[in-house]
Formats: structure tokens, sequence, C-alpha cells
């Protein structure tokens, strides 16, 4: 195979880059080993304003985690900068066990519509932002077994296939709207203004501040947002301390009802 392994991915707390390492890995493993995987994570706000560009010769594979049942639409504006002139791509989208609902099928057509020849997509389960109890440590290794198994595959289809097909994947057109929590009452809620807040524990060590997908942790007082807040768990899961939480009644009663109501496991979808 004479293409170049390109990955990329946004991943505030890492399960999306897992699966998409483990699947450039593995089709590098199939390929020479003196080969390297390009890496481009999206994470930070610094390298979304980097425009990107793939020719012909390249493979990329592009992750994102589902928000919403959709693409994270804030990041709806860097992926339509990147212009894929040809290059194979293979979607992937990682999601906190409730569902994908549109977020792959979503993803495909931005791939398509910006010039990638799409063939194949994957929908994986990651632990829940929200939660540390949801899919827990997922993905495991028997998700790790499907990721190989689906490089694999993508390993074939790139080899044996002349004119190599693009994929069809599961999903709803138009898409649905916004997956959006409900109160006890069954009315809709809004969850987008609620903010972390830090408890004592904070040893201001500033983690935070260079985590933010959003860039909106004040570096002065870390306890300050200056933008956003996506509620993408990057601030709360990986402070050393614990020192960050969120108390909003609406936003506690969901991140519950997910974790009984999604609480059986589900498993990888892939399509070729
Ligand atoms: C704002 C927000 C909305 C989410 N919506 C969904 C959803 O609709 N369905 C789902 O199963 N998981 C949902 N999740 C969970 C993430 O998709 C999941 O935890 C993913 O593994 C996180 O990826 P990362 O580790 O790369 O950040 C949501 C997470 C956040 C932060």
């Amino acid at each position: 195979m004479n293409k170049k392994i390109n990955t990329m991915y946004f991943s505030p707390t890492g399960t999306t880059k897992k699966v998409v390492s483990g699947i450039a890995k593995k089709i590098l493993e199939n390929i020479a080993s003196e080969l390297t995987i390009n890496n481009i994570d999206f994470t930070l706000p610094g390298v979304r304003k980097e425009p990107v560009s793939f020719t012909g010769e390249d493979v990329v594979i592009i992750g994102v985690p589902v928000y919403a049942g959709r693409v994270p639409n804030i990041l709806l504006n860097y992926l339509n900068t990147i212009t894929g002139n040809g290059a194979l791509a293979i979607a992937v989208v990682v999601y906190g066990n409730r569902n994908y609902d549109d977020a792959l099928i979503e993803l495909k057509d931005i791939l398509e519509l910006n010039g990638f020849k799409v063939i194949a997509g994957g929908a994986f389960i990651g632990e829940h932002s929200f939660s540390k109890t949801l899919a827990k440590n997922r993905p495991d290794e028997k998700d790790m077994v499907i990721v190989s198994d689906f490089a694999e595959q993508i390993y074939t289809k790139i080899t044996t296939q002349d004119n190599i097909q693009t994929v069809v994947v599961k999903g709803n057109k138009p898409y649905r709207k916004y997956y959006k929590p409900e109160n006890e009452n069954g009315t809709p809620v809004d969850i987008r203004k609620v903010t972390p807040k830090t408890n004592s524990n904070c040893i201001d060590c500033k983690l935070c501040v260079n985590l933010c997908p959003m860039g909106s942790i004040d570096y002065e007082d870390v306890s300050k947002l200056n933008g956003i807040c996506i509620k993408c768990g990057a601030c709360i899961k990986n402070c050393p301390t614990e020192a960050k939480y969120y108390d909003d009644k609406d936003y506690l009663r969901h991140k519950h009802e997910l974790e009984v109501d999604f609480a059986s496991r589900r498993e990888p979808e892939t399509f070729f």
C-alpha cells in the first residue's frame, strides 16, 4: 500500500484518541514499519486555527466524540476548513453508551463535501464525559480487538479493491435535532450555560487552563471562565486533586439518568 497514514481527532477525555490511534497503528503494522503516522490532535483551540489539506496519496482516520447525538457543533467551522482533494477517509465517532444517533452520517457527509472519499466508518464506545461509571474505562480490551479487526478490514479494502467503494453508514437524513436532556417533568432543559465550579482542593497547577478545548479557563484565576464551557470533562477528569465539579441540578439529574438508563453495554458498529 502506497499511502501516507494520517490521524485527526478531537478528544478532551482521550477515548476518541485511543480508538483513532489504535486503528492507525494496526493499519501501519500491515505496511512498511519505517512509515510513521502524521497526527493532528485538534482538541486545543490553537490547532483549529491552522488550515489542513490532503491529497489522493493520503489515508485520514478522523474521529470526534458524539455530543447530543451529533458531531459537536463547535467543531463544524473547523471541520469545514479541512480539504481532502481525493484523500481516503475513515470516519470514526465515539459515544458514551447512550447512542450515536446521526453523528456518524453527519461526519461522513462533512468529509465528502470537503473532498474526501469516505471508505469506512465506525461508532465506538468511550467512558461518558459526564460520568466515571457510565461505560467506565471504555474503550477496553474487548473494544480494542474490534478496533484491530476494523483496521484489518480497512487495509484489505484499500489493497484489494481497484476502484474503492464509498461506505454507507447508519443514520437519518435529515439529521435528528440535537438530543436534549429533560427535567423531572419531561421538559427539555438547556445545560449549555452550566459551568464547572472549583473547590479548595485546587493547587493552581494550571493543568485545566492548558487542557480546556475552548481555552476558556482564566490563567490568573482558574475558577473563572472567560469563554464557553462545552461540558467535555477535560478539566474535571484530568484534575489531579479533583477540584473541578458541576453542581447544577439539571446537569446532575441528567448525568444520573444516563447512568441508570444506559447502563447495559453497547457494542461498536463498523461499516465498509
Ligand atoms: C456535551 C456532550 C454531549 C454528549 N452527548 C452524547 C450522546 O448524545 N450520546 C452518547 O452516547 N454520549 C454522549 N456524550 C459522551 C461522549 O460522546 C463520550 O464520552 C466520548 O467517549 C467522549 O470522547 P473523548 O474521550 O474523546 O472526549 C456526550 C458528551 C458531552 C461532553
